[in-house]
């Protein structure tokens, strides 16, 4: 009888039928062999796999722009974990079409403008990609993961939470929150370093949470939740890498990532049973939950008059007709607003402070402008009548966007080969990245487009250009919130600019860009606010 050969691989001179050397019951020599030859043929299939990972790449590779070999296996992995500026720069800059391969995933990324906007427009052949823990952490049934039809009509359903009228409803909420985010601001600079200031990047992001959930759930979230949500939201962004471990982990970033969305979407379910009560006996719309309670209360009346036979007038028929969502169903959409929004406005909202502190002359138009869109009473309260009439102001937060975009790619997958131009397809299940940076920055579009200078939205062309403009995407996924992310962008600087003074305290990393999600000063934004004489 054969003897019982180990592991799984049971190569035929490993069998200890075959003793050229030794004795059957199995000799020093037989072992030696055996050992030696076991590991001959590890190292074989290794390289059999080294070269499979090679010719792979090479083969998806095809005629674009990329190194011509990657490190076995693994690719750039280190680098993707820590990705700097101008390494993104210097991939934007070798390629319109240009590739790297990390592990098994084979990326593309689409540089120049004409290359992202196809990737965009593509949705026959692409659709947005999320890492995985993504889906953990929003579940799997969220909308967001929905394609083709499905997405387009789910969408139609929430459009009527960002009409000019919904918007409106929202100010008041965000005003309450700016006031007292800028009272606390001179707090924490008073009590802080004035001659180095205090990095405020990480106030910024709690304020940008703060505006968010007012807007989105109310207040039907208590102060202290709304605070929760902002502390550990960083958690969330956190756990988003690229490559994450297949499995949550205890104690690991992903871990905390899930506990803080589990934290934020039992919140959110409980504020949709609370605007579901206050919108069923008539309740006023305040935020976006209540806007979209009540255009399902207003879908159900319409189809149950339909459904008795009851004529009804065509102009009391909803825009669009909506179902009924359930209290967590309601929670998971609110949250990919917050998802989508939080880091994203938190880098504008952090930029935009230091970039109007280093230019005082563009902060005293601005200041301007939105003292005499009050007719000189600083208290006028926000309205979609005053942000809509402040063109400087939406200079300043137009041009922050596009010199800074918080969004510089995003990430689709593709679904079936992609013939993207003449010469080259990029294979299916392949990642494929359009870039808005470069589109942002190309220099015969937009002259001298490393410096700030809102003035090319005013006596400039920048505003028909655009083509370039992809800031909030374009296509089927475009941003659903970029009308209300720049308004609320204008509404909180023009406002900043009436209440409070605030200086920046430059170090030798306030021009150097941190890469986390979206982009950040490096020193974290220092700076000192003090009261308004
Ligand atoms: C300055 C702030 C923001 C920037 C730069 C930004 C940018 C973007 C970009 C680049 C996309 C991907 C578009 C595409 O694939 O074509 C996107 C998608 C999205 N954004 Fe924004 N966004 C911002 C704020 C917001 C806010 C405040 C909200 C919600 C209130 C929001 C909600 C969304 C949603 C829901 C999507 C996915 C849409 C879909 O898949 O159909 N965003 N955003």
């Amino acid at each position: 009888m054969a003897a019982v050969v180990n592991g799984s691989f049971a190569s035929p001179i490993a069998n200890a039928d075959y003793t050229p050397f030794g004795s059957a019951d199995g000799g020093l020599l037989s072992k030696v062999y055996n050992s030696i030859s076991g590991l001959s043929v590890t190292i074989t299939l290794l390289l059999i796999l080294v070269a499979y990972d090679q010719f792979k790449y090479v083969w998806n590779k095809g005629s674009i722009v990329g190194p011509s070999w990657k490190i076995p296996f693994i690719g750039p992995f280190l680098q993707s974990v820590n990705p700097k500026m101008d390494e993104y720069k210097a991939k934007w800059a070798s390629g319109d079409l240009s590739c790297v391969s990390v592990f098994h995933k084979f990326v593309v990324m689409a540089s120049s403008r004409d290359m992202a906007r196809k990737v965009f427009n593509s949705p026959t052949f692409v659709k947005p990609c999320v890492v995985d823990v993504a889906v953990k952490l929003l579940r799997p049934t969220n909308w967001v993961f929905l394609d083709g039809k499905a997405h387009v009509d789910y969408r139609k359903g929430l459009n009527g939470l960002f009409t000019r009228q919904a918007l409106e409803a929202y100010l008041p909420g965000q005003e309450e929150v700016y006031d007292r985010y800028f009272a606390r601001a001179l707090e924490i600079s008073e009590q802080g370093d004035k001659e180095k200031g205090v990095p405020f990047m990480p106030f910024f992001r709690e304020l940008m949470c703060a505006v968010s959930c007012r807007t989105f759930v109310g207040h039907y979230m208590s102060d202290n939740a709304v605070k929760k949500i902002a502390d550990d939201y960083w958690m969330i962004t956190a756990a988003l890498e690229l490559v994450n471990f297949p499995i949550i982990l205890p104690f690991t970033k992903t871990w905390y990532g899930k506990k803080a969305a589990d934290m934020v979407l039992e919140e959110f379910s409980k504020c949709a049973a609370k605007s579901k009560a206050r919108m069923a006996v008539g309740g006023d719309i305040t935020c976006i939950m209540d806007a979209w309670v009540k255009s399902m209360i207003d879908s159900a009346k319409y189809n149950e008059k339909i459904a008795k036979g009851i004529a009804v007038e065509p102009e009391e028929k909803p825009a669009t007709l909506v179902r009924d969502f359930s209290d967590f169903e309601i929670s998971q959409t609110v949250f990919t607003f917050l998802f989508a929004s939080q880091d994203a406005t938190s880098s504008a909202c952090t930029w935009l402070f230091q970039i109007m502190a280093d230019r005082s002359e563009i902060l005293d138009r601005v200041r301007a402008e939105n003292l005499a869109a009050r007719n000189g009473d600083k208290d006028v309260r926000f309205s979609m009548d005053l942000l809509e009439n402040l063109p400087y102001t939406r200079a300043v937060v137009k041009e922050l966007l596009r010199y800074r975009p918080p969004v510089i790619m995003v990430p689709y997958v593709v679904k079936k080969p992609f013939p993207i131009t003449d010469s080259y397809t990029a294979p299916k299940g392949s990642m494929i990245i359009p870039s808005c940076w470069p589109a942002l920055h190309d220099p015969e579009v937009y002259p001298n487009p490393d410096s700030y200078d809102p003035e090319r939205w005013i006596s400039g062309d920048a505003e028909s250009k655009s083509k370039n403009w992809l800031v909030f995407g374009t296509g089927p996924h475009y941003c659903l919130g970029q009308t209300y992310a720049q308004l609320n962008l204008i509404g909180m600087i023009g406002k900043a600019s009436l209440c409070v003074d605030w200086s920046h305290k430059p170090t030798e990393k306030s021009e150097d860009i941190e890469v986390f999600a979206t982009l950040f000063p490096q020193d974290h934004c220092p700076l000192v606010f003090t009261e308004r004489p």
